[in-house]
């Protein structure tokens, strides 16, 4: 079984666009090339929607306290992949999935794990943020309620998570209002703070930000690159400067046309660090994306 992530062989010369080029000093920090113990893992997975072959034998690992971003071209299988981190893809209809995500070890999908633990522990934030029809308090409240989390005070875990995610002072007066009273990049905040008080270790993100402005863009990217220090994240974008601003490393997935049905399955063309990814891709496949000229 390979457990080693894909990684460049050749190198390239042609540089990537500027635009693409490192503008944070706070995200870049010495990394190995591969990361060093990683949460989570994905092994040989293979990602099937009734006979449908979405997703081929993708081997990623997650590093610790890293941001990693999964990029590609529509249809590609990021978010695919994405779900089967915390057995989410389990509520798909028809979907089946080969292969192992090994979380610290173990393989959420073997015989006996539970997947609401698992997402208890690997977070997901969603595309539209979608914060429950309830108070903003007890958005936050409702996971560890529901979970039976010990909690000691739980106007502390609420005033602790919304701190994480840079909301508190925004809505620490009113904290027994609808959460649907604020801004959509408030509410995609108060959804990162109602996944982390349910203290996970890995937050998932599949999009998180395409539905905001770019200020509100920004936040959750700065916030992003906060969480980095006490989460593992994950975070599916199409959006290639973000993943340049904020990720430590970048998996490029692309899709392969079945000759004979011509349906298009996913792969995983290379995982790099994302300064390397972006200014000196090893797969002609990642530089023609990485330039515009597919995708
Ligand atoms: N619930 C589903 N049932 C059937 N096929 C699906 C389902 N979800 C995704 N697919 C198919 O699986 C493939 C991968 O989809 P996925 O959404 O993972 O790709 P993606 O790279 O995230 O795409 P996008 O960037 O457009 O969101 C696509 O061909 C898609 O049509």
């Amino acid at each position: 079984m390979a457990t080693t992530p894909a990684t460049a062989t050749t190198t390239r010369e042609q540089p990537a666009p500027s635009s693409l080029a490192r503008v944070r000093a706070d995200v870049d920090r010495e990394l190995s090339p591969v990361p060093v113990s990683p949460v989570i893992e994905a092994r040989d997975l293979n990602v099937f929607y009734g006979d449908f072959h979405a997703v081929h034998d993708v081997n990623l690992a997650y590093g610790r306290n890293e941001i990693t971003a999964m990029i590609g071209p529509s249809g590609c299988g990021k978010s695919t992949v994405l779900r089967c981190l915390n057995r989410m893809n389990d509520l798909v209809a028809g979907a089946r999935v080969e292969g192992q995500v090994v979380y610290h070890g173990q393989d959420i999908y073997a015989k006996g794990v539970d997947p609401i633990a698992v997402r208890t522990h690997i977070g997901m934030v969603f595309q539209k943020p979608n914060p429950f029809p309830k108070s903003i308090y007890d958005n936050i409240a409702y996971g560890p309620r529901v979970t039976g989390m010990k909690v000691d005070s739980m106007d502390d875990l609420v005033e602790e998570a919304l701190t994480r995610a840079a909301l508190w002072d925004e809505v620490k007066d009113k904290l027994k209002q609808s959460a649907y009273g604020l801004s959509g990049g408030q509410q995609q905040r108060l959804c990162i703070a109602r996944t982390i008080a349910t203290r996970p270790d890995v937050i998932l993100m599949d999009e998180p930000c395409a539905s905001l402005d770019p200020i509100a863009t920004s936040r959750v990217e700065d916030l992003m690159v906060e969480l980095r220090e006490d989460y593992t994240i994950v975070v599916v974008t199409h959006n290639m400067q973000q993943a340049a601003r904020v990720s430590d490393r970048t998996a490029f997935f692309t899709a392969r046309p079945d000759e004979t049905t011509g349906n298009r399955t996913g792969l995983l063309v290379e995982y790099d660090l994302t300064s390397k990814i972006f200014s000196n891709p090893g797969d002609q496949r990642t530089e023609d994306y990485i330039s515009g000229r597919f995708g």
